[in-house]
């Protein structure tokens, strides 16, 4: 999409979490324009976040759909179902409907919009708030390659966008949704380690920050496997090949392997309700 028209299509938001604030602030370090998004939520708590971004506010559901093009769903999963009821009469075929929920199928957002509704299921995670989200879409039945090359445009300073079948948005949702969480929980344990060994603790979490951060963009730019960085790491019979075996002899790389398949098994589960 060219960027006037980014700059002219407009957004809305169901839901004023925390996801739909990340992908706020990644679209409008792009084209679009404040005065171009609208959000809801039932009450003003989150809404001040939103108006500082100059993006207006509403408690109505209704009114954000009737004055968008494209609209976010960002409510809890349970939710995504009475919501999509209650706009359910006021989405037209001008409307694209993204639903961000975890697990809730393409087949249950179609099902609950007018016929021929253009839906598309997206998968973002935490980092779109600075720009280094990895996102992954799946398009419904009635949305069109120009739809996803539309989202895929707008979303594009929210980080990695990609474009896969609807079965993989789950595994996604293990693997970078919640997998942002589990890089956390490293972080904090690398941090608690050097603690344990001495470092006070504020810098210790903020060489750990860097060192995931570091680790992540060398990673992501180099383009190599990671197991061929950890190897230019290691120096034979020194610190890191130690350190490594204590995690293998911890199951680190099962448990991580667990923690992707769990978090999937939920949100195929979340998906059943
Ligand atoms: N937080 C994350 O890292 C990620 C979340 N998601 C998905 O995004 C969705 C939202 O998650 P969060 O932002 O974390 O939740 P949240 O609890 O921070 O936000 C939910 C928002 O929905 C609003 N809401 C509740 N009932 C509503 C209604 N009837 N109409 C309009 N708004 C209503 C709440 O006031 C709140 O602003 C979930 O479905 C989740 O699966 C997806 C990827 C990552
Ligand atoms: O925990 C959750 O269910 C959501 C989906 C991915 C990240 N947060």
């Amino acid at each position: 999409m060219d960027p006037e028209m980014d700059s002219q299509l407009k957004i809305g938001f169901i839901g004023a979490g925390n996801m739909a604030f990340g992908i706020a602030k990644g679209i409008l370090s792009g084209n679009a324009l404040p005065a171009n998004i609208k959000v809801s939520a039932p009450s003003s708590r989150n809404l001040g976040r939103f108006q500082e971004l100059g993006v207006a506010v509403t408690h109505s559901n209704e009114e954000v759909v009737s004055g968008s093009d494209l609209v976010f769903v960002a409510v809890k999963p349970h939710l995504v179902a009475p919501v999509l009821t209650e706009i359910s009469e006021h989405v037209t075929e001008r409307h694209i409907i993204v639903s961000v929920a975890a697990g809730v199928t393409l087949a249950t957002v179609e099902e609950l919009l007018p016929e021929n509704s253009v839906a598309i299921r997206l998968m973002p995670n935490l980092p779109c708030l600075v720009q280094e989200g990895a996102l992954l879409f799946a398009r419904g039945s009635h949305a069109k390659q120009e739809d996803g090359a539309l989202l895929r445009s707008l979303l594009h300073r929210c980080g990695l966008v990609e474009e896969g079948p609807e079965a993989w948005i789950d595994i996604h949702t293990g693997l970078s949704g919640s997998g942002v969480a589990f890089v956390y929980l490293f972080a904090e344990a690398l941090a608690e380690g050097a603690v344990k060994m001495g470092m006070p603790s504020a810098l210790a979490h903020s060489i750990a920050s860097q060192t995931v951060l570091g680790a992540g963009k060398l990673l992501r730019e180099s383009g190599k496997h990671p197991a061929q960085l950890r190897s230019e790491v290691c120096t034979p019979g020194g610190t890191t090949i130690y350190g490594l075996h204590t995690l293998e002899q911890g199951g680190l790389r099962a448990a991580t392997m667990s923690a992707v398949e769990s978090a999937t098994e939920r949100a195929r589960e979340l998906g059943r309700k």
